[in-house]
């Protein structure tokens, strides 16, 4: 009998890195978690937090601090190590490049003295152009690196469009894609309500669903995560909960759709970008995208939001 042991390594003991450790922990999902983080006492204190609450949880997980050398037989790696934007001077993710490559420097160095060979879910924003980082920087498989992106935006989507459509989220199925920031775009001709499509739906109740205003929905959506950094200083619970959704489908091998982003290799008529697109997750990781009949305008939107991540990739290698 071989017993299953799965190492989780976070880098990054912050806000999202210790969010993330819970749902994990609290999920079952792994049974070693190691935390790697710059200020080592920090990354001693939420392991051992974390290593506590596991006694009152149904699931045994050893939770630590360590270094890249326990990365070497990880079997999936988080990282979420950066600043977040800085509301005040009115910065948007994006604008955190520069000073979030530097660190990325350092991570990615780490990661290849480690030898690590598993999944990497880069959370580290600007998330997209920062997971194609590693990626190329690393030389790492595609298909075993990606980043949660819009899974965290759709799950801000589906319950704005709860809100006014006065529907739970989970049956309310609905994507935000391309960029995990502002030029996100909604993929509204997909959109399904208790099976439904929206577009049928607002046929047969023009009163009510015909009078929904999708741009207001749309930004609503995309602004989840600034009302919660205006409120708090920090996003944490959803998040964590994403990076729990996407692991269990790559741990569990469920071959689940999830719209995370990956490298485009055609799909959508891009090439070379990472970006977010309903992806095929299991063990070996991204191993499908799912090409959506995207009208003309979403595929226009789609394609400008790729362009900015391409032209912020292009500036990151000269960072
Ligand atoms: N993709 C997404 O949906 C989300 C992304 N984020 C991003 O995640 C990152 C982390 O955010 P928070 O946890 O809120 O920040 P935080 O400030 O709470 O934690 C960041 C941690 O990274 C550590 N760190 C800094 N440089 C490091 C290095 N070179 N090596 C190892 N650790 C290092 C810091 O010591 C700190 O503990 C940011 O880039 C943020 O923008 C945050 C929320 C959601
Ligand atoms: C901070 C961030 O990227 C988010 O919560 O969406």
């Amino acid at each position: 009998m071989e017993l299953q042991r799965r190492k989780i390594i976070i880098v990054g003991a912050g806000h999202v890195g210790s969010h993330a450790g819970y749902s994990l922990i609290s999920q079952g999902l792994c049974e070693e978690i190691v935390y790697i983080d710059i200020d080592k006492e920090k990354a001693k204190a939420q392991a051992m937090d974390l290593f506590d609450a596991t006694v009152y949880l149904p699931r045994r997980c050893l939770v630590r601090a360590g270094n890249y050398e326990d990365a070497k037989d990880g079997d999936l790696l988080i990282v979420a190590a950066g600043p977040l934007p800085d509301m005040s001077k009115g910065q948007t993710r994006m604008d955190t490049l520069r000073e979030t490559i530097a660190i990325i420097k350092e991570v990615a160095e780490g990661i290849r003295i480690s030898g690590f060979q598993g999944i990497i879910l880069n959370i580290s924003n600007p998330a997209d152009v920062v997971t194609h980082y590693i990626q190329h920087t690393l030389f790492y498989p595609a298909e075993k690196i990606l980043s949660t992106s819009t899974t965290l935006d759709s799950a801000r989507l589906r319950r704005a469009i709860s809100e006014a459509v006065g529907v739970d989220q989970k049956s309310i199925l609905a994507y935000a894609l391309g960029e995990h920031g502002e030029s996100q775009m909604v993929a509204w001709s997909a959109v399904t309500i208790g099976g439904k499509p929206l577009s049928q739906l607002i046929q047969e109740q023009p009163d009510t669903y015909g009078a929904l205003d999708l741009k207001a929905i749309a930004e609503e959506g995309k602004a989840g995560g600034w009302h919660i950094l205006a409120g708090k200083g920090s996003t944490e619970f959803g998040i964590g909960a994403s990076i729990a959704e996407v692991v269990r489908a790559i741990f569990g091998d469920e071959n689940r759709i999830l719209p995370v982003s990956t490298l485009l290799t055609g799909q959508y008529g891009e090439t070379g970008v990472y970006a977010s697109a309903p992806s095929l997750l299991n063990r070996h990781g991204v191993v499908d995208v799912i090409e959506l009949n995207l009208t003309k305008e979403e595929l226009d939107e789609f394609h400008k939001s790729c362009q900015t991540m391409k032209d912020n990739f292009d500036l990151a290698l000269t960072l």
